[in-house]
Order: structure tokens, then sequence, then C-alpha cells
């Protein structure tokens, strides 16, 4: 059975954050049923798009006394409003035995995670799906129908892929099979029985998420997730023959969009060169090529093969799958030209046609296949090595892959349970453990760009003296962290049983408490904020009985740390300290002060990378003026900027905050390569690509 259909789009508005509410933003999205308005705040011109769904849930809720956002108005959509359009269709799918695919596209910060994943008790999309797919397998009560359901969890980032369920923390291989397309190798699929295991091997996967993306220096909103849930229905008839119903569900947070498309203004060529991009570009490329398709304009060739993100959602991507994309949108009006180009790639998206197929055949039949197949293979290597020419590598490997894939139909599915029934009792008892820990001891918990990584990390600090370093072979760290500017044993923090302080355990050990750096050691307090090396956040959360008011951590986001470093370096008095009825120039001020302290980690990062690959380069961002002051000495129009020196030469340059961050994508690039090789590739540095000696 075939089913030609369209991609589904819905998108979905977000309220204004903290930042946006204090620069003033104007929203400039408006919703009626289907359809989305957007209006230019430059011009007050507006454009039409129609969708699937248009979801407002910028305003028209309140927060209940669980912490759910209910609609106070029935223009609201929420959490479960979302799931009923989107997610009931993903599973009836897989019952029906289609493959389905969900991805949010959207700008960092938009929403993606939150409609996918959700925050706390507001569940997402993926959560409640995969609750629901276990409530309806409970309910059916038919004996000769068994049900399978396993889970896979990876990260792509800079074209790697990482297995987040997996404790190694090596780079996976896509493959190709005939049958298959393209896959993983060796990629973890654990077989789960309830609703609680799955939310487990979230955790799990978000907390390697949250160690990865700083050990890497990157963020996780750089790199694209994608969750597997395979559900297969075994079928027995009476006389004992089998049949197999199977459906791959693919959920996909990807990364932030603005990379492909705003900095881009700035005219940066090297921007397009940078493998941080290229899933995401040429997962553009994909939707256009598949929209021009399908529209019958012209015939192009789909660049599948271009990035590793497209490889792994061919099907989804105009293949055999029902496939919907919720883009996530920010309603401000600082962001109108990302919004825009959200909705017009969301709107070319639509135009996709899939062809989904019901995956369903008899079980011996899948075994016949792989034993024909393994047969054939055979033959081949035999004739090889007959030919004396040596065995062809590949055919080898996929003659493994086949004989794994056999094995795994032939193993039984309590089996499988049992194995990682052994798998998760051994890893239960080590979260009990740390659990226990965080109950009884101070902790340090991470802060995160993304506040979906926030808190996610705790180590325990008992008392007597917890060193923390990034090397584990220091025979002292009781604590790994990983980042930049952390050095092999980084700081002491001893817990006298009633009193904890810290120490950096070097002079070059960077240590900032509360926004002021520290040399010597210090006593901390409940709720002090540390920031160890270029980028590594902790909130200190103090003894137990100092823990009265869980609420109070909450204030204690990322945007405090940055604002609160911001100040520390005199930001408040550089702008001079607004008066109240200024209006526009008061906004103004904010506006570029969010700025600031929105560049500011990031600088501090690159000066990091900059200084360990030995490069003579320095970067500080500073306020410059773009028109004189009035009449009244305000600042009339500022603008963020980054100062870049040549500690040799003495050469500066000026970067605009666009050119920064494009450039900074290269040069993260850069240092994972020196990280991973302990060097830099001698031939990108003298063909002029190394971003750091090629300034300009
Ligand atoms: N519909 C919504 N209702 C309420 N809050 C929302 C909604 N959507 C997003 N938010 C809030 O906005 C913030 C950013 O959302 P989110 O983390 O989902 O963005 P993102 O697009 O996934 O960003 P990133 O690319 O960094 O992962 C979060 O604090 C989240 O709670």
């Amino acid at each position: 059975m075939s089913d030609s259909d369209s991609v589904k789009v819905a998108v979905r508005v977000r309220p204004f954050n903290q930042r946006e509410k204090a620069a003033n933003s104007k929203c400039i999205l408006s919703m009626n049923g289907s359809q989305t308005v957007i209006t230019d705040p430059a011009t007050g011109n507006t454009k039409m798009f129609g969708f699937d769904q248009s979801y407002w849930s910028h305003d028209g809720f309140k927060e209940d006394d669980n912490g759910i956002y209910q609609g106070t108005d029935s223009s609201y959509a929420d959490q479960r409003r979302v799931f009923n359009d989107l997610g009931q269709g993903v599973l009836n799918n897989a019952w029906a035995g289609y493959n389905a695919a969900l991805f949010a596209y959207g700008q960092t910060g938009a929403g993606k995670s939150y409609s996918m994943v959700g925050y706390g008790i507001n569940r997402g999309i993926v959560p409640i799906t995969c609750d629901e797919l276990f409530t309806a397998i409970s309910k059916n009560e038919d004996k000769e129908r068994q049900y399978q359901v396993s889970f896979s969890m990876l990260e792509i980032y800079n074209e790697k892929v990482r297995d987040l369920l997996s404790k190694d923390s090596k780079n996976l291989t896509v493959r190709q099979s005939p049958k298959q397309g393209f896959y993983v190798e060796n990629l973890k699929q654990t077989p789960v029985q309830n609703y609680k295991e799955i939310e487990r091997l979230m955790d799990q996967g978000t907390k390697n998420r949250t160690t990865a993306s700083t050990n890497m220096n990157a963020t996780s909103s750089r790199s694209h997730m994608v969750i597997t849930v395979r559900f297969k229905q075994v079928f027995i008839n009476a006389s004992g023959e089998s049949t197999t119903k199977s459906s791959e569900i693919n959920l996909v947070d990807l990364a932030g969009s603005e990379r492909a498309s705003s900095t881009g203004a700035t005219g940066d060529r090297l921007k397009e060169g940078s493998a941080i991009n290229q899933s995401l570009s040429t997962l553009g490329n994909v939707i256009s090529a598949l929209a021009d398709n399908s529209s019958g304009k012209k015939k192009v060739m789909v660049p599948y093969r271009n990035s590793v993100l497209t490889k792994l959602l061919q099907n989804a991507l105009g293949g055999n799958s029902k496939t919907i994309m919720i883009a996530a949108l920010s309603p401000a009006d600082i962001n109108y030209e990302e919004t825009l180009s959200t909705l017009r790639y969301a709107d070319r998206a639509k135009k996709i046609k899939n062809n989904a197929v019901v995956n369903e055949s008899p079980t011996d039949r899948l075994i016949r296949e792989l034993k024909e197949e393994n047969a054939r293979l055979m033959a081949k290597l035999q004739g090889q090595d007959r030919g004396g020419k040596g065995r062809d590598e590949e055919l080898e490997r996929m003659l493994q892959e086949n004989v794994r894939q056999m094995s795994d139909i032939q193993m039984t599915w309590e089996k499988k349970l049992e194995e990682a029934r052994r798998e998760w009792e051994q890893s239960q008892a080590q979260v009990s453990k740390e659990d226990m820990m965080i109950k009884e001891h101070p902790y340090l918990q991470n802060v995160n760009e993304d506040p979906y990584l926030s808190g996610v990390v705790k180590h325990a600090l008992p008392p007597g003296n917890n060193y923390l370093g990034n090397s584990k072979s220091e025979t002292g760290n009781s604590i790994f962290i990983r980042g930049l500017g952390i050095l092999a044993c980084h700081v002491v923090m001893s817990n006298s049983g009633t009193e904890i302080s810290i120490e950096p355990v070097s002079p070059d050990a960077k240590v900032v408490i509360n926004g002021q750096q520290i040399m010597v050691k210090t006593p901390l307090q409940h709720l002090d904020r540390l920031m160890l090396g270029s980028n590594c956040l902790f909130l200190y959360v103090g003894y137990p009985a100092d823990r009265v008011n869980q609420e109070e951590m909450k204030q204690y986001s990322y945007d405090f740390f940055q604002q609160e470093l911001a100040q520390s370096q005199g930001m408040t008095t550089l702008l001079g300290t607004p008066r109240l009825g200024e209006g526009a120039n008061e906004a103004m001020d904010k506006l570029v002060f969010q700025d600031f302290v929105q560049l500011m980690p990031k600088v501090d990062e690159v000066n990091a990378m900059s200084k360990d690959m030995n490069k003579a380069m320095t970067f500080q961002p500073i306020i410059k003026n773009l028109a004189s002051h009035d009449s009244l000495g305000n600042n009339k129009e500022m603008e963020v900027e980054v100062l870049v020196t040549n500690t040799l030469t003495n050469q500066v340059w000026m970067w605009s905050k666009a050119k920064f961050i494009n450039r900074k994508f290269l040069i993260e690039e850069l240092y994972q390569q020196y990280m991973e090789e302990g060097k830099l590739d001698v031939e990108q540095v003298s063909s002029g690509e190394d971003v750091l000696s090629n300034i300009h």
C-alpha cells in the first residue's frame, strides 16, 4: 500500500522572553485560523502565509499552581493541543505501520525544544507521544500480537554523529545498505517496556549532550538531536506464522536556523564553508529541490548525500514517511528577518510530497531475504579470494551488518529485554547513589546557554578536599570537568562539614565568583555563581539546611550570570544609568546592553581558544557610537562591535557583531580540530583558510 501526501507544516509563536521584554519589543505576528501574518516593523508592510496549523502561544495563558501553562483565552495553543493535532497523527501512522517523522525548525531560542521535548511539567510532543504509545499498548489485549519498542538518541554536531545513550564518546559512521538506505553503524537501540524507561533514557541522553557541549566548547543550539522510536507489532496466526508490521518514528530537534541565513547578510563568504552549518544548509537545499520537483517546475537532483542529517532523514523528506514540520517563531520585532526566513522555509516545506508505504511483511520472508543477501555477499567475497585481489572492505562490512540484522531478528524479544534490564539496574544503582550524595551534601549545578540543558549536571561536594580539573589522570581530581580554560587540576573546594571554600590551584586557574575574579581561598555562600575557566558556569547549592526556598534557584539563569559579569565589567556606567521617561532611548540602552551581554561570553571563549592555539590575537567587545549625542547628552545610536588585535604587529580590526559570530563558527571548527589532533592542519593554515591568521 502506498500513500502520496504532502509534508504537514505547523508554525508556533512563543511568548516574549526576558531579553525581548527588556528591549520593549513589539509583537510582529498575528494569526487567524491557519493563517499567519507578519508585519515588517520598519515599513508596516504585511505578508500572509497559510499552513496546516498556526499555533498562537504568545499570550492568553497563565501558569497554574502546578506550573502548567493553561490557556485563559481560547486562541492559546497549549502543549496538549499541539500533541493532539500533530503527535496523535504520528502515533496513528505508527500503528498503521507507516514511518513517521516530526522535525522542529527555527532560530535559537524560538521554542523548538519547548514544542518537541517541553520543559518540566509542560511536556512536549516527544514525551507525550511515547507515553501515549505505551498507554495504547497496555489497553490492547490482543493475545496474538506482540509489541516491541526500542529507543535511540543521537546528536549531529559538525557533521559528526554521537550516540547520546552510549558511555563511549566515539563518533559513529553513517553507512548505506541497499535494503535499509542510510543508517548509523553501531547506534545503540535500547528495548523499552514502558514510558518511565524512555524518560530515564532521555534524561541520560540530555546529560550526555550537556557534558559533550561543554567538552567540545559547542553550544547545543548548534547541534541536531535525533530521537528514533522503533515500533514493531508482531502478529502470530493460528498456525504459528508471524507477520511483522514496523514503523520508525524520527523526532528531530534541529540546530538553530540563524546560521543558515541572517549572518550571511554581512557578505562574509567564509561562512559558507563551515561544516557546523553543512547539515542545516543542505537540509534547506534538499527541501528546495523537493519543492521544485513536486511543483513540476523543473527536475533537479536532490542533494541528500551532501550532509549527515539529510542522509539520515532521506526517508522523512520525499520518501517512505509521513512527515510533519513544526516551525518555531519568535514574536519580537528585532527578529523580523529571521522569522520571515523561517516562514519562507516552512512555506517551501509544504510543497514536499512523500510516498509512505505500510511496512508489513512475514517475519520468515525478512529472514529469507537476509539469508539470500548473505549468500550473495559470501559468494562475491569468495570470488575476490580466488582472484587473489584481497577482500573488498565495504563488502565485508555489509556482510557483518547482514549477520547482525539476522541475529537481531532471531534473538527473542525477551532476551533483548533481559539484557536491557541488566544494564538499567546497573545504571539505576549509580543514579541512586548520585541522588543521595546531592541530597546530603552541597553541590555544583551546571548553567547552560540553552535553558534546556541547565541544571542537568550536578557535582556533589562531600566533606574533605574536592579537586576539580580536566584530567582524569591527575590523581587528586575527584570531579572531572572539561571546558575552555580549565586546567588539569583547576580548583580545590574544601568542605569542613559546616563551611565550603574554593581556591584556585594555580595562578592561571581562572575562578570568578558572582562576577569577581578571585585569586585566593574564598568561602562560598548558598547560591553563589561560579565561572571556572572561560565558559563553565555553575550555581553553588549549599548544605541541605540552606535549601529552604527551592524557587530562589530559578532566577539564576544563564542570562543572570552574563548580566552580572557584564555589570562587574562596568557596563552600566558605560551606558549611563537610564533616567525615567526617556522612552526610546532607555530601550536603546537596554538593547545595546543585551547585545553586549550576549556577545561578551562568546568573545571570552574566542580569546581562550586563540590563547590555547598560541595565536597572537585578542578580541574585545566595545560599544561604538554611530551618531553623536543629542542636545541632552543622550546616546542616539550605539552598536556593539569587536575590536581584534594582533599582539605581535599591533594591527587592529573592527568586526561587526554578525561578522564576529560568523568567524566564531570557523574558529570553533579550527579549535576542535586542534583539540582532536593536537595541531592545526598546515595545509589549511597555509591556504589562508585559518581565520585566526587570515583576519580581514
Ligand atoms: N510555547 C511556549 N510557551 C511558553 N514558553 C515557551 C514556549 N516556547 C518556548 N518557550 C520558552 O522560550 C525559551 C526558549 O525556548 P527553547 O529552548 O524551546 O528554544 P529552542 O528553539 O529550542 O532554542 P535552542 O536552539 O537554543 O535549542 C525557553 O525558556 C522556553 O521555556
